[in-house]
């Protein structure tokens, strides 16, 4: 056996034992002795095998599967290819997603010279996702299981094996990597201040069970994995800007919230005092002063209750501004980008799945959830690591293959976001397909800009070319290229049909909606109150 083949099968062996049974090759000659490993590992029905030819996308489909518990590796070449799997490494380790990346490196007498595809590729990811470097003959490192994993492997000629790999190792059950949360609660709280609860990304089921138990609102973004129950407040951003906002003393903040500045606003209060909870991701310290770490005990019953009329005034307010939003909504002449989100979280059958992707998709999202039920298992994923709109659709192809049991697996993205990763949607004919309906926002550009400060009336002559950037591309002709099935909606019974008859397979759904009335639609928005 060649040292080069016998360094592959160890690394494939390794990656067995560390519960990867997804990989994603990107086809390459320097990591061939892997490629052959991990194609005779698959045959043998040890690990399922993905091929991509776009390294980044490669890496966004390694995210979303690991995001849902199919912890994934992603495989490539030496040179620059290392460097599109950033990234999706970088998000990895801002979320804390236990991705694995492989990079095939030529041999060490190489480093430092002008050969062919050779870089420096130790440490290339940076210090956040630092380098296992591993050479011929050398034991491969163990994996950490909560964090994103760099291995690159240098590898020498003769890298093709001589023979198929024969003796594979026995298939063993991957140890399931546990959330730092599951299973577990917050240490009990006394009841006292008003409170409310502020859970941003991945912040999980402790996150619905401590506002329950003590009766607080509970402020959860979409992708939370709490939006479940009695307690969320399906606009609590508008609310932020209320009198209730102001008689809030104490927040409890849970996972990694990112999406709304009046939230932001809230936590960085002087007169708030904040209790926080273990923030996933490599940079944890939270961006605002916190008065209070409280840690995961074990489960506690006792968590004391306050006065319930503090969460029912939250909840008339969070009724009485829902129905003014719906009636505002109803109200105009066009079909809203927020009726889109609406119909969309209405799709999610209980035991679905639901990629939202960044910028207004899930701002626009987190104002239409109404009542989902605590055990309906719907999940909502989104990349809030770093709120990247690199990487969205194979991250959603990713997320859709590794829960195959999802009743249903909906995208919700803008357009822009939709073309940044348009080679998401190439999929070769030996491909697993995910059954996936992508529901695209399509205001040919990106219309967040127009509700920042650069979508001030003042800066109009420049907006559009250095931010609402309009491309004009033909989504169905996009979606032909990749013989994608296309449907274009132009009405909300229209789009209601097309998401009640998935096709069972990758489809795209392109949703036209209005960008130039956005900053106005949204003031009105942010103007409603109780
Ligand atoms: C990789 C990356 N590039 C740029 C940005 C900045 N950015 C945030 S939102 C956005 C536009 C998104 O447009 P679209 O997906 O159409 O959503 P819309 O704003 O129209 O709802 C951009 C460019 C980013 N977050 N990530
Ligand atoms: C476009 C980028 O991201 C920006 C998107 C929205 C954020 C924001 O202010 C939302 C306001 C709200 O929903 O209340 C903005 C921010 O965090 O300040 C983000 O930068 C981008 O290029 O980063
Ligand atoms: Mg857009």
């Amino acid at each position: 056996m060649t040292p080069s083949t016998a360094t592959a099968r160890a690394v494939v062996t390794a990656l067995l034992e560390a519960g990867v049974r997804e990989v994603v090759v990107a086809p390459g000659s320097r990591n061939a002795p892997l490629s052959f490993a991990l194609f005779d590992a698959a045959a043998a029905g040890r690990l399922r095998l993905h091929t991509r030819i776009d390294e980044r996308s490669a890496g966004f489909l390694a995210l979303g599967l690991t995001k849902v518990g199919a912890r994934a590796a992603v495989v490539c070449t030496s040179g620059t290819a290392v460097a599109n799997l950033h990234p999706a490494l970088l998000e990895a380790a801002h979320a804390g997603v236990a991705m694995v990346a492989v990079t095939a490196d030529r041999p060490a007498r190489l480093r430092g010279t002008g050969a062919n595809q050779t870089t420096d590729q130790v440490g290339v990811f940076g210090p956040l996702v630092p380098t296992l470097d591993l050479g011929p003959g050398e034991p491969v490192p163990v994996f950490p299981g909560s964090v994103p994993t760099h291995l690159n492997v240098r590898l020498d000629d003769p890298l093709v094996p001589e023979d198929p790999w024969a003796d594979l190792p026995d298939a063993v059950d991957p140890p399931r990597e546990q959330h730092p949360w599951r299973g577990r609660h917050l240490d009990p709280i006394d009841p006292g201040p008003r409170t409310v609860v502020v859970a941003g990304d991945d912040a999980g089921p402790p996150a619905r069970v401590l506002a329950e138990r003590a009766g607080w609102p509970l402020l959860a973004e979409p992708s939370a994995g709490c939006r479940t129950g009695r307690t969320p407040l399906r606009t609590y951003r508008l609310l932020l800007a209320s009198s209730l906002a102001e008689r809030v003393e104490r927040v409890v903040v849970m996972g990694h919230p990112t999406l709304s500045r009046p939230v932001q606003a809230l936590l960085a209060r002087p007169d708030v005092e904040v209790l926080s909870a273990p923030s996933p991701g490599v940079w944890n310290q939270r961006p605002f002063a916190v008065d209070h770490e409280i840690g995961w005990g074990e489960p506690h019953p006792d968590q004391a209750a306050c006065d319930p009329a503090w969460l029912e005034e939250w909840q008339a307010a969070d009724r009485a501004v829902g129905a003014q939003l719906d009636r505002l909504l109803a109200a105009e002449p066009d079909l809203t980008p927020h009726e889109v989100a609406g119909a969309v979280a209405a799709a999610v059958p209980p035991g679905g799945l639901l990629f939202v992707g960044p910028s207004n998709p899930v701002r626009d999202l987190d104002l239409m959830i109404r009542g989902w039920a605590v055990g309906d298992r719907r999940k909502v994923l989104a990349n809030r690591g770093l709120a990247g709109i690199d990487g969205v659709v194979s991250t959603a192809v990713g997320a859709a293959l590794g829960r195959p049991h999802s009743s249903r697996a909906i995208a919700l993205v803008g357009d822009v976001t939709f073309l940044h990763d348009a080679n998401g949607l190439v999929l070769g004919p030996q491909e697993p397909e995910p059954d996936l309906t992508i529901v695209v926002v399509n205001d040919d550009g990106g219309s967040i800009f127009a509700t920042l400060e650069q979508g001030d009336p003042a800066h109009a002559d420049r907006f559009d070319r250095v931010f609402g950037t309009p491309h004009h591309v033909d989504l169905a002709s996009l979606c032909a290229a990749t013989r994608t099935p296309h449907w274009r909606v132009e009405s909300l019974p229209e789009l209601e049909q097309a998401l009640a008859s998935p096709n069972g397979g990758l489809e795209v759904v392109e949703v036209r909606v209005r960008r130039d009335n956005r900053r106005d639609l949204d003031a009105r928005i942010r103007g409603l109150r109780p």
